[in-house]
């Protein structure tokens, strides 16, 4: 049993470099194995989705090795086996992008249902539509599904709802297909655009990527490049956030700012100040925190990733904010731990009502999701007490050395392990102090 210990509160401040974002890893890794040559890639973070994805890719005979500078070598030239063990598919969000990536060459991909972070509902009926336009059938089984089709042909697609994860599939799909595929109503974050500047790097003619309407027409075969992945706009955020709860000045380089203008003119109106010098952006508490409304919305709104580091902040504003989860209304995971440590916060209908200002004590608690963990380790930060957090392996699934990062800035975090303590006591114990 792993869980990991903070004794606050203190105060984080100084300045940090972000890793390559999680989520235009997962896309790139998987688009990088329709190429017909070697792919290097910079600035892939080394968290627990890419070595699970690295296992995915020995299985179905595309090699990915890490070298001491950092860089990721694919050799796409020998995949061979278009059968993934559902169990690996299961353990992270984006197996799926498989389907995009190798249903073109071998007009057939098996693997399991989706895993990633538990919201309550992940629908993928958007990817199943794209698909099944472009000429692919499904046959669904009790721990896999296969996906087949004969050829690939161009369509014309339009999203019912926003979706990046479908986006990027189709895109993916798309780009060895024949004719043309138009995709409307499509999402328009980073990691999207970062797939598709990716795809065109290696030979691909997608346009329109980073608006609402992606024309992608079909080539018959994608060539190596070498590629740097987009900083994480996440984590960044969740630092520059940080700097309210803790009161500390926090400076995140390298990264860019535009992919967070809804967090920062947000967190502008709460009270933190921000400045921006080219990709540098420092932000520090200037006065009081105000209480705020905010709506999570796709990009460009203000993204469900940040909701959970935002809801820290509220809990310290003067008076009352309110928050709705609009992408995933069930995201509120977090809610009830960071109760128990204190927040006086109350869930109904998708819609959180954060009572400010609330003095925060340390507490066992629970990580459930990627996002809800660096939640609790910024409420344990500024927690008088030792706060215990479990479910680490979910913080592991995003982020790289998250202790070490905030070690570096003045927390006091220390990651523990023991046999005597076993899963099973630790879990019986969570559930009695709920
Ligand atoms: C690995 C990765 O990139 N994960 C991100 C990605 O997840 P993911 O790609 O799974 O999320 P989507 O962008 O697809 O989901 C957006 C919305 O569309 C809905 N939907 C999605 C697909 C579908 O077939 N049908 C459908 O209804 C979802 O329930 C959600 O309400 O975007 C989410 C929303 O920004 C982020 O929280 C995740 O960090
Ligand atoms: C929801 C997330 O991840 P995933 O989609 O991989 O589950 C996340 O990164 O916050």
């Amino acid at each position: 049993m792993r869980w990991m210990k903070i004794e606050g509160p203190s105060k984080l401040e100084g300045s940090l470099t972000v890793p390559g974002s999680k989520n235009s890893s997962l896309a790139i890794l998987a688009a990088a194995c329709l190429a017909s040559e070697p792919v290097t890639l910079k600035n892939i973070p080394n968290i627990a989705d890419f070595r699970v994805l690295r296992e995915i890719g020995e299985e179905i005979g595309c090699v990915m090795n890490r070298d001491i500078l950092g860089d990721v070598h694919i050799d796409p030239t020998n995949i061979n086996n278009p059968i993934i063990e559902p169990e690996k598919s299961g353990k992270f969000r984006t197996a799926y992008y498989f389907i995009g990536a190798l249903l073109a060459k071998f007009g057939k991909v098996s693997l399991g249902y989706p895993g990633g972070d538990d919201f309550v509902s992940r629908p993928i009926d958007q990817h199943i539509k794209a698909f099944e336009k472009m000429g692919a059938t499904f046959t669904f089984h009790k721990d896999y599904y296969i996906v087949e089709a004969t050829r690939l042909n161009g369509a014309t697609i339009y999203f019912d709802t926003i979706t990046s994860g479908a986006t990027v599939n189709s895109t993916l799909a798309a780009v060895l297909a024949e004719g043309e595929t138009i995709l409307l109503n499509a999402a328009r974050d980073p990691e999207v655009t970062d797939t598709a500047l990716f795809l065109n790097q290696m030979g691909a003619k997608i346009t329109g990527a980073g608006t609402d309407t992606i024309k992608i027409k079909g080539v018959k075969q994608l060539n190596g490049c070498s590629y740097s992945v987009i900083p994480d706009r996440l984590i960044a955020g969740a630092f520059l956030i940080s700097s309210g709860i803790t009161g500390g000045t926090i400076t995140v380089e390298d990264i860019i700012p535009e992919h967070l203008t809804s967090c920062l003119t947000k967190l502008k109106e709460i009270g933190v100040g921000i400045e921006i010098k080219e990709n540098n952006i420092t932000s520090f508490l200037d006065g009081r925190i105000n209480a705020t409304r905010v709506r999570t919305a796709m990009f460009p709104g203000f993204p469900t990733d940040l909701q959970q580091p935002l809801t820290v902040l509220l809990t310290q504003a003067n008076g009352r904010s309110v928050l709705r989860e609009t992408v995933y209304p069930n995201r509120f995971n977090h809610v009830y731990q960071l109760n128990k440590m204190g927040a006086s916060i109350e869930v109904a209908n998708g819609v959180a009502h954060i009572k400010g200002k609330s003095s925060l004590q340390g507490a066992l608690v629970n990580a459930s999701d990627v996002r809800a963990g660096i939640c609790l380790m910024l409420a344990g930060v500024i927690a008088e007490g030792t706060t215990t957090i479990t479910g680490i392996e979910h913080i592991e699934r995003g982020y790289d050395e998250a202790v070490t990062a905030f070690n570096s800035l003045g927390a006091n975090i220390s990651l523990h392990q023991s046999d005597e303590i076993t899963d099973d006591l630790m879990i019986a114990e969570v559930k009695k102090i709920n």
